[in-house]
């Protein structure tokens, strides 16, 4: 039986990035606000638009916090952030949907969601995916390391050292390992789930462009930030 024990560098590590990743989080609450009322489409665009921007300057900041991520070569960082920005933000949004809510509060939410102006076609994928998060019972330490490891993905386009981002991602994979050795003795696959998670997440984010561009509003604005990061307008 495999003796696991969180090192004392590891343990400083934990906190530094959950401290980060609770710190950096966008202020408004946007679950709170859809619960209180029902919005058209179009505010909900309106929202949605001012979540991402907000979501990925919140993203821009948590980087900074990641042990290693500075050093790495400037026109790396940015790549690396282009690159997860929208899987960051779906990851953020399905760890949202899956907090504890008083019963009935999460099927209300899943039905404002809905009807917020996304077309069909992406519901199921949507929600198929932020259920597969849910029946996960992630803790914090978890949420916050899958989107570290998420960021810190080797192979997005324009990457040059990939090596030393996997470096660094490998120091979180193994810090993640153990906490999940630690967390459930008694489900040795949860670290597996939890990775296939990221292949699921990778899949949805492919849709995401669309996702906007099918909304049903009459004006699809977006802010520059979100025109640089999202592949539309
Ligand atoms: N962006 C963003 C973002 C950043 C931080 C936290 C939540 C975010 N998500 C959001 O604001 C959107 C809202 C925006 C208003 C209209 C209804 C969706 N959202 C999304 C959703 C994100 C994208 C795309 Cl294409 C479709 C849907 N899945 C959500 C799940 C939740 F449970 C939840 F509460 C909110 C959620």
């Amino acid at each position: 039986k495999e003796k696991v024990e969180i090192t004392k560098e590891q343990r400083t590590l934990m906190k530094v990035i959950v401290d980060a990743y609770s710190t950096h989080q966008i202020p408004q609450d946007v679950a709170k606000k859809l619960l209180q009322e029902q919005y058209s489409a179009d505010e909900n665009f309106l929202l949605l638009t001012e979540m991402a921007t907000s979501q990925v300057q919140v993203l821009v900041e948590f980087t900074k916090n990641i042990p290693g991520f500075l050093s790495l070569d400037r026109e790396d960082q940015i790549a690396l952030l282009k690159g997860s920005a929208v899987e960051a933000m779906f990851l953020r949004s399905a760890q949202v949907f899956s907090r504890k809510m008083p019963s009935g509060q999460t099927e209300v939410l899943e039905e404002r969601i809905r009807k917020s102006g996304i077309s069909e076609e992406f519901i199921i994928p949507m929600f198929n995916f932020y259920k597969s998060i849910v029946s996960l019972h992630m803790v914090q330490e978890e949420q916050a390391l899958l989107t570290t490891i998420t960021i810190l993905t080797p192979d997005r386009p324009y990457v040059k050292d990939q090596q030393a981002v996997e470096r660094i991602q490998e120091t979180m994979l193994e810090l993640l390992r153990k906490l999940c050795v630690l967390q459930r003795p008694q489900e040795p696959q949860y670290f597996a789930r939890l990775l296939g998670r990221l292949t699921e997440l990778r899949t949805l984010s492919h849709y995401h462009a669309e996702m906007l561009t099918s909304w049903r509003t009459n004006d699809h604005k977006f802010t520059p930030l979100l025109c640089e990061i999202w592949d539309v307008q």
